[in-house]
């Protein structure tokens, strides 16, 4: 399940453009121990990019070197979960410049179809809420989901999915400890029950 859910990221993540093919991406440093010291001591993380990352004509140099400053939160998914522990997971998402790319015409941001399908898989594990200093009815416009939030008019106008996500295969869950001492995923809505 775990990974599974690792993989939906993954894939939203890649969308997202942040990702090089792999044969132009080149090693990168991980991160320093001084910039990661309170996320847990882990000092082995790649570093992947989050937003705006240098075009791809760029060098490798200044690519890698903006990575370095804009690590990717997948690389870190283990400590993630580790701090999930217990907790609801929600995802809040950007329109503009990050779902869709930013172009001369506001009329024209379009989402690829990669990156709606991306987003509907997420949707399906965690709350997913469209944050958008655009018009709510805009931004359900260009992203045409029924399983998301959105949030318009940087957050006042706000609308909750139709009904709520079917538990069991796609489902809202928290992490929380199982009689066995191993990590289940809590249904809340139904009270079900997944095993990891
Ligand atoms: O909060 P967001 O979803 O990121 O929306 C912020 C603004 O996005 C739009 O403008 C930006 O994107 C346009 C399309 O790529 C681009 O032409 C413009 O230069 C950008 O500023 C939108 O038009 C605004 O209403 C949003 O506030």
């Amino acid at each position: 399940m775990i990974s599974e859910i690792q993989r939906n990221f993954a894939k939203l993540s890649q969308a997202m453009g942040f990702q090089r093919s792999p044969s132009s991406k080149q090693k990168v440093k991980p991160i320093s121990k001084e910039n990661n010291d309170e996320n847990g001591g882990d000092h082995s993380i790649n570093a992947r990019t989050t937003s705006n990352p240098p075009d791809s004509d760029t060098s490798d140099a200044s690519y890698n070197s903006w990575m370095v400053e804009h690590p990717s939160a997948l690389d870190s998914f283990d400590r993630m979960i580790k701090a999930a522990k217990g907790k609801k997971i929600a995802v809040f998402l950007d329109y503009d410049g990050t779902l869709s790319p930013i172009v001369d015409d506001p009329n024209r941001a379009f989402m690829s179809d990669e990156m709606r399908a991306a987003v509907r898989e997420v949707a399906k594990y965690f709350p997913t809420a469209i944050v958008s200093g655009r018009s709510r009815e805009k931004v359900k416009e260009f992203v045409e989901l029924s399983n998301v939030y959105y949030a318009g008019s940087h957050g006042m106008d706000i609308q909750a999915p139709p009904r709520p996500v079917k538990a069991c295969e796609g489902k809202y869950h928290t992490l929380v400890p199982g009689k066995k001492g191993n990590e289940v995923l809590s249904m809340n809505t139904k009270r079900e029950v997944c095993k990891l």
